[in-house]
């Protein structure tokens, strides 16, 4: 195994040191190290992170491998300055039983770009009305902790309060999707005055907050852990932080096209900004951000959703839901948050590992830990075209747009993915 000698690079901000990886660990971290037999790389200016860690990513694999596989998801994320991803159950067959979960796991394993850590259905196919094989899932070699019908809500409070039972047997999680399905029927984008003046059917912020307020009164009830995936509105925010405050065990995440761009973008009709939940209003924003600062909202979480040019090219009313995240998630933390290295390192690597209970992962560089990181070059700017994504799809909200900070090597225990900002195989 090469060893890496990392010279004078930030820590998470800090003054330049030197960091040496050797045997797939960080073996020293001071000024002025050497080692004869090691590959240097110049860290000057760069920043050193914990690896990134998304706890929403659709890979699309089984099943829609024209617009994402693991592998392919996998280069993407580790071009992104990720080292583990949590791949959503809402793939073809649904990621529903111990087989699919074990195969996504396994293929995780043999692209060996990231750590794939499955999520599993709450529900028999996605259909809120069964609940799936949990044990068998947790119980499996994938060893799933967290549960999701991510694309739909587990709309029934009666199978949402009974999955929140059965997890907390081994301490999982459920992962809630929340919008009411009876309040977004036929919704194309954001309920408000330019859904108004479009004439699109909208999606009330209250079909969110409605289930959110719901679940955490469940999961106090139940005495369970819930994260809510995707979190978008003002008034989102507030229920959160109401549940926190009297200590609902609740955790939640916003999306970088969530913190960046309005439903003002609709105007434009271009189908690649419809998104689940929708682009919301710069009030929204502001409050999304300072709940990101105060930490209301714990983590930002890619929703990495790759469509195929014939669901994404077409009229908005037909169009697919989502947005590619995981190559653009850091410069949009760094756009919206500025260089605050240990907000970054805490939103995007270390409490979404902790979430996910992903052991060696999240942990900042330090004599002995895993080599799990991520240098990135925050002076520089790039301008994103999507023909040069690693994505297999092209629907990213960001074209041609220019922003700042570049990824410039991934390591994942030891072993660097991305070197001079190109993947490594
Ligand atoms: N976030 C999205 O807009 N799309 C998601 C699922 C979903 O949440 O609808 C997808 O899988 O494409």
């Amino acid at each position: 195994m090469t060893a890496y000698l990392i010279a004078n690079v930030s820590v998470v901000g800090a003054a330049p040191t030197d960091l040496l990886i050797r045997d797939g660990v960080v073996a020293e971290v001071g000024p002025d190290l050497s080692a004869s037999d090691a590959t240097v790389v110049d860290g000057t200016g760069l920043v050193a992170l914990p690896g990134l860690v998304d706890l929403h990513t659709h890979l699309r694999e089984p099943g829609r491998e024209d617009a994402e596989t693991v592998e392919s998801g996998s280069r993407a994320a580790a071009l992104g300055g990720y080292t583990a991803v949590c791949a959503m159950a809402n793939t073809s067959p649904v990621a529903d039983t111990a087989g699919v979960v074990e195969q996504v796991w396994r293929l995780g394993r043999e692209a060996g770009l990231v750590d794939v850590q499955p999520i599993g259905a709450v529900t028999v196919g996605l259909a809120g009305e069964r609940l799936a094989e949990l044990g068998a899932m947790a119980d499996s070699a994938a060893r799933v902790r967290i549960f999701s019908d991510d694309g739909h809500c587990v709309a029934d409070p009666k199978l949402m309060r009974r999955a929140l039972e059965y997890v907390k047997a081994f301490d999982g999680i459920i992962a809630q999707h929340a919008e009411e399905p009876r309040l977004t029927e036929g919704a194309q984008m954001h309920e408000g005055e330019v859904s108004t003046r479009l004439g699109l059917i909208g999606w009330p912020a209250v079909a969110e907050e409605a289930i959110i307020a719901r679940d955490v009164l469940l999961a106090e009830h139940v005495g369970s852990r819930l994260h809510v995936c995707h979190v978008s509105t003002a008034g989102s925010v507030e229920v959160l932080r109401q549940a926190k405050a009297r200590g609902v065990r609740v955790t939640a995440e916003v999306t970088p096209h969530h913190l960046l761009l309005t439903d003002e973008r609709a105007q434009t009709y271009d189908p690649v900004f419809k998104v689940n939940p929708p682009l919301r209003t710069a009030a929204d924003i502001a409050a999304l951000r300072a709940a990101l600062a105060d930490g209301v909202i714990d983590v930002i979480a890619t929703d990495h959703a790759p469509h195929a040019v014939e669901d994404k090219e077409c009229e908005w009313a037909y169009a697919r839901p989502g947005m590619l995240g995981l190559e653009t998630a850091l410069s949009i933390a760094l756009d919206v948050l500025g260089p605050e290295w240990d907000l970054i390192a805490e939103r995007m690597s270390r409490t979404p590992a902790r979430i996910a209970g992903l052991t060696g992962h999240g942990v900042d560089p330090a004599p002995g830990v895993p080599a799990n990181l991520t240098l990135i070059d925050p002076a520089a700017r790039r301008t994103i075209e999507p023909a040069e994504l690693a994505s297999r799809s092209r629907n990213t909200p960001y074209a041609r747009m220019t922003l700042p900070g570049r990824i410039v090597a991934t390591f994942l225990r030891g072993e660097p993915t991305v070197l001079d900002g190109k993947a490594v195989k």
